[in-house]
């Protein structure tokens, strides 16, 4: 394919307003795609060169494009500085100069341009900068005006075509199959290798039975398994019988994966985490009694000379402050294991929690940084309510329930794993994640920040959507609605994204990115959010929402809360109102 026909559809998809009209045009353009492309127009579907567990990124500031751009139209820097000030988009400055220049696209192939962007984030070392701005503009100076505005964009990472991985799939199927019907497969292979150009790209070589042969690999990440709720050890009882009930510690999730001594990490949302964790690294090689091994658990800082676990904001400190090595000596992790997914040749993800963990604790070696999680195994709600107040009075987020006989679900929030917290007095038993949709300006004192209040949304998988449950307007300082707003207004968006499905307006729309933690008072019926609404219902909302602490980088935006945890929550806020 060429890449002036992928940039019809880029255009197309740019402008629609309704999912399902986005699903159309992307199933149109797999259809048009061959073998040797599809995955490559996968990931520019996915506005990745690579799934971010790759961890290959172009790292090109938008300075550099822009010098990239007044060498390949020959304007001066200065003037091209100028005109994107003008315009506030690379993408426009380069398509207006290549136009003034009557530039010619040299037919440029999808996969010319995706191995030259490739070949980009892949040269590093010294000299790197200039290498990497010369092979951009050479690549700039081959396109044609419009090609070239899709290319810088892509190149800075704001290509915001605003797709869903759930609608990808659906369109996938839809090319090969004439309808969704292959979903379901297609989506349990994405679970197991976490890459949907290698999922597109299988379907397209070998078909359906390619999918159905897909195994789990050491090196791919495995989407996580996500635990449900519920407010009581009494009806954890009565949904799972006999089951096991471990300790919820606050820390990283790290996903491991062993492979000889080569050891890999990856973080909830399937980054590659590897850097952060040296001697969780060392810890692996010395401890798993394998020679390949995939296992899951948390990462806490812990003071080695009391055996106290430190609360999050200190594990947390590996991320934000100072330098790893540093952070390293003064607060050493420990990895916690819950769980085995593989090992040597095995794949243990079918088999029951009970063999898996039983596994899990003949592969660990002890006296070492991986130890097993703290758990006791029950069919008595006081010995679990015993347990859950233990874990809380040592400072723990609370427990986790394992129903004993469940497989390992890639990818799923269910009953097999049900979440316990503690209660917050008078306020819904759990925080909510919202993702940003779009913000008002608001009145009064706010309106001077130009931000007064945020239009938060959750995620419906079912229909890949984002459906509004508040407005909020506290929980942030001053300073941080001002650099929330400044952080928006990077990512906003001309008209309301065809993904996001709301009633209410707001004054400035925005590509659905950032997850915000929020508590709230209570989930309430209300006509003015689309979260659970129906045509005859109203939707809900959430009561006095507050932003707490700050973006969540562990989550993207299909990671934000469900419309169906909503509705459980709705549910459960309800029996735990008539108890009290
Ligand atoms: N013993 C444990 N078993 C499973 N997960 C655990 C355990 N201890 C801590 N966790 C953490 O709890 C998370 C599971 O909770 P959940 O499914 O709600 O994910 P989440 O959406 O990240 O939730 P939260 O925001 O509550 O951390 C896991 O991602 C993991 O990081």
């Amino acid at each position: 394919m060429r890449f002036a026909e992928l940039v019809e559809y880029f255009e197309r998809l740019e402008a629609t307003t309704k999912r399902l009209e986005m699903f159309d045009i992307l199933s149109e353009l797999f259809r048009a795609c061959d073998r040797e492309e599809i995955d490559k127009v996968v990931y520019f579907c996915q506005e990745q060169l690579l799934p971010p567990f790759r961890g290959v990124e172009i790292g090109m500031a938008e300075k550099l494009i822009l010098r990239a751009i007044a060498r390949a139209t020959e304007a001066t820097e200065a003037q091209v500085s100028r005109l994107n000030k003008e315009r506030g988009d690379p993408g426009l400055v380069v398509e207006e100069l290549l136009r003034q220049r009557n530039a010619r696209s040299a037919g440029l192939r999808v996969s010319e341009v995706y191995e030259t962007l490739l070949r980009i984030a892949e040269t590093t070392g010294e000299g790197s900068v200039e290498r990497k701005v010369g092979m951009l503009a050479e690549l700039l100076q081959a396109s044609s005006p419009k090609e070239a505005r899709y290319i810088a964009r892509f190149v800075l990472g704001r290509l915001r075509l605003g797709v869903g991985d759930p609608t990808i799939l659906d369109a996938l199927s839809k090319a090969v199959a004439g309808d969704r019907s292959l979903r379901p497969e297609l989506e349990r292979a994405y679970n197991l290798c976490s890459d949907l150009g290698l999922v597109a790209r299988t379907l397209f070589e070998q078909g359906i039975e390619g999918i159905r042969a897909f195994r789990i690999r050491v090196g791919h990440p495995i989407r996580p398994a996500l635990a449900e709720r519920l407010p009581s050890a009494e009806e954890i009882v009565g949904k799972l019988g006999r089951c096991a009930v471990e300790v919820k510690l606050d820390g990283f999730r790290c996903q491991i994966h062993k492979d000889g001594d080569r050891v890999e990490i990856f973080s909830r949302n399937l980054e590659r985490t590897t850097p952060m964790f040296p001697e969780l690294i060392e810890a692996v090689r010395q401890q798993i009694d394998a020679r390949e091994a995939i296992l899951e658990g948390e990462a806490v800082a812990v003071n080695e000379e009391t055996g106290e676990i430190y609360p999050f904001q200190v594990t947390v400190q590996r991320k934000r402050k100072h330098g790893v090595e540093e952070m390293m000596r003064e607060y050493p992790l420990v990895l916690f294991a819950f769980d085995l997914l593989y090992a040597d040749g095995h794949d243990y993800t079918p088999e029951s929690y009970s063999a898996r963990f039983e596994a899990l604790s003949r592969r660990i070696r002890p006296d070492g940084r991986i130890r097993l999680v703290d758990r006791i195994v029950t069919d008595d709600p006081r010995a679990i309510q015993r347990f859950f107040d233990e874990a809380i009075a040592r400072g723990m987020e609370g427990i986790v329930a394992k129903r004993l006989d469940a497989p390992y679900q890639a990818g799923a929030r269910g009953f097999h794993w049900i979440k316990l917290k503690r209660s917050y007095k008078g306020e819904l038993t759990d925080t909510i994640d919202v993702v940003v949709v779009g913000y008002f300006r608001g009145r009064g004192m706010r309106a001077k920040l130009g931000i007064g209040a945020l239009l938060g949304a959750v995620y419906d998988p079912d229909s890949d959507t984002f459906k509004t449950v508040a407005k909020i307007g506290s929980g942030l300082t001053e300073e941080e609605w001002v650099r929330l707003r400044e952080m928006l207004d990077a990512i906003r968006v001309e008209h309301r994204p065809a993904r996001v499905e709301s009633l209410l307006d707001a004054d400035v729309w925005v590509e659905p990115r950032y997850v915000l933690t929020v508590l709230a008072d209570e989930i309430t019926r209300s006509p003015v959010h689309t979260c659970g609404r129906t045509d005859e219902e109203p939707g809900y909302a959430l009561r006095f929402p507050r932003v707490v602490g700050w973006i969540r980088e562990d989550k993207g935006p299909e990671d934000a809360t469900t419309v169906k945890e909503i509705l459980s929550m709705f549910q459960m806020q309800k029996r735990v109102q008539l108890a009290g």
